[in-house]
């Protein structure tokens, strides 16, 4: 197949001027932020400025010399602005390639005027979409001629330097009077326009599928796009042979990518891992709640009366695994939290804000990473790359997602055994919603609001049940020696259902009084015999936590 009408290049033999002088402007911009400051500083260079509509009455107004596009197309503007600069007297001004001389040559015949720099910033589309605002609005936002403008300069970045952002005028104003751009800055400032589009024409793309032709019956889009931009390289990724770098989503709520560090060395790639499963953890909880993480783990996590009283009771679940943990909290994080965290050595603490003093303590700790970061968002949809494609999700947060089931104990149904008394059923609860921030297969101990056994990440259940049962009974918590028969008594989540007795036998056999889960194994029959026999409380959610 051949491509007969595919453009090549003429500019072989041409060779692209390292400074390009700036001798003539088309300033188009929605934002006018620094604009009357940006037109002084070209006036002042000698710069003919060219501008549209009511950018070109702003520079007027300031005092600045401007010709309004219109004289130079001979065309008013019409259709309420959805044409202004689509002309040729405009684009073949920006798109000449002045390396050539026939493109030279062009532009003298039809008297048209070369631009050297193009600086246009377009219409808040993403902005009015998040508004609100009806469907035709968000239509009349979607910036034809800007874009036009700023991939035609961008991709002419041989001959014509383009500026989007009104945070580099400075630079514009400095490049202009040093007798222009060189090629180096013009193309850094074209791969930064063409990022520019790319991102808004997502936006656009995004609402067009999943607003204006949003596919019957689909729950998730025919295509779906997001960009990232760089935040931090990082020291290195997951281990240090490996390269890692940190990406913000600038359409995103905030959240940790765009965490404040108050405190400590620079984030490392596990520190962000762990920290975003802590985050998921501590607010999965509407009491005070603090989950200490290790390898995308609770080792501990715990509801209180405060955050102070959470973490102490969170720590003590595992205290050899703590060591080095990262820490969350789902409310300010106190003095006297902070105190017991400064005792252990702890790579990251993040929560929504600290108390002065609280701060104080930890600052004084040189290793410990201190993070601000705002409350997570409930529900939305999650990412996971696989080799070749991405997997999409809705997150899990079965209160957020509705249906059935889930974190309320009213809807659970009492599969054997003694009605939970209030102080069981909390128990109940907490481990219910504690379980699901554990890796599946998924069992959590639980006592006083407190885990104190965890089995995690087990290609078997039974295995995860014998984890849990050894980690709270393993331990003393004061001197991590003697047995601390913890299981005795406490209550058991399991994050699915038992495929077969077996595990729930081994929580049975440690003395668990009450176990939750979700129910639905061929064998249920068999897994409530065994907790009847033992007069064992069962509860069943029909709801499932997996997280793998
Ligand atoms: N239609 C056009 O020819 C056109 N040319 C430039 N614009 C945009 O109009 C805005 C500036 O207009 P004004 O100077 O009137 O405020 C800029 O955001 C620019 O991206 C246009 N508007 C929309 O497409």
């Amino acid at each position: 197949m051949t491509h007969a009408s595919a453009p090549t290049s003429p500019t072989a033999a041409a060779s692209t001027p390292d400074v390009v002088p700036v001798r003539r402007a088309l300033v188009s911009v929605y934002d006018k932020t620094g604009l009357t400051e940006l037109a002084t500083a070209l006036a002042a260079a000698g710069v003919e400025i060219v501008s549209t509509g009511s950018t070109a009455a702003t520079i007027a107004a300031a005092g600045v010399p401007v010709t309004g596009v219109e004289q130079v197309t001979q065309f008013p503007e019409m259709l309420d602005g959805r044409v202004k600069t689509l002309h040729p007297r405009v684009h073949a001004g920006i798109l000449a390639d002045r390396r050539l001389p026939q493109h030279v040559a062009t532009l003298a015949e039809h008297g048209i005027d070369a631009f050297d720099l193009v600086v246009v910033n377009l219409y808040p589309f993403a902005a009015t979409v998040a508004s609100g605002a009806s469907a035709d609005d968000c239509i009349e936002l979607i910036d034809i001629g800007g874009p036009s403008m700023v991939r035609a300069a961008a991709k002419n970045h041989p001959s014509v330097a383009v500026v989007v952002d009104p945070a580099s005028y400075g630079d514009v104003a400095a490049a202009v009077s040093r007798g222009g751009f060189s090629l180096a800055q013009r193309r850094t400032l074209a791969a930064a326009a063409f990022r520019h589009t790319a991102s808004y024409d997502v936006d656009v793309a995004s609402w067009m599928g999943e607003v204006v032709a949003p596919e019957e019956g689909a729950s998730f889009p025919a295509w779906t796009g997001a960009t990232w931009e760089r935040a931090a390289v990082l020291r290195y990724g997951e281990n240090p042979h490996q390269a890692a770098a940190l990406y913000v989503d600038g359409a995103a709520a905030p959240g940790l990518a765009q965490a404040e560090q108050l405190h400590g060395k620079e984030m490392s790639f596990n520190n962000y891992v762990d920290a975003d499963a802590a985050w998921r953890a501590a607010f999965d909880h509407d009491e005070p709640a603090v989950a200490i993480i290790k390898h995308a783990n609770p080792c501990g996590i715990a509801i209180g009366t405060d955050v102070a009283d959470a973490h102490a009771a969170a720590h003590a679940c595992d205290p050899v695994s703590a060591f080095g943990g990262v820490i969350a909290a789902n409310r300010e994080v106190s003095a006297a939290m902070a105190a017991q965290v400064a005792e252990v050595f702890t790579e990251v603490i993040l929560a929504p804000s600290y108390e002065p003093e609280a701060l104080e303590i930890l600052k004084r700790k040189k290793n410990i990473r201190v993070l601000v970061v705002a409350p997570p968002v409930r529900g939305g949809v999650e990412l996971r790359p696989i080799s070749g494609g991405v997997l999409l999700q809705q997150r899990d947060a079965i209160d957020a997602i509705g249906g059935g089931g889930g974190d309320d104990p009213a809807s659970w149904t009492l599969a054997t055994g003694e009605a939970a008394d209030p102080a069981t059923l909390r128990d109940l609860a907490f481990a219910w919603r504690a379980v699901r921030a554990v890796k599946s297969n998924a069992i959590l101990l639980a006592s006083g609001g407190a885990s104190v056994g965890v089995g995690m990440g087990q290609v078997n259940r039974v295995d995860s049940c014998r984890l849990a049962v050894e980690r709270a009974n393993g331990l003393d918590t004061t001197d991590g020696s003697a047995s601390a028969e913890r299981a005795r008594g406490a209550v058991a989540a399991s994050d699915a259902f038992f495929p077969f007795a077996d595990g729930a036998q081994v929580l049975i056999d440690a003395g668990v009084r009450a176990i939750v889960q979700p129910g639905g194994s061929v064998r249920d029959a068999e897994v409530v015999a065994a907790a009847e026999a033992a007069g064992v409380t069962m509860y069943l959610t029909g709801a499932r936590h997996f997280a793998h």
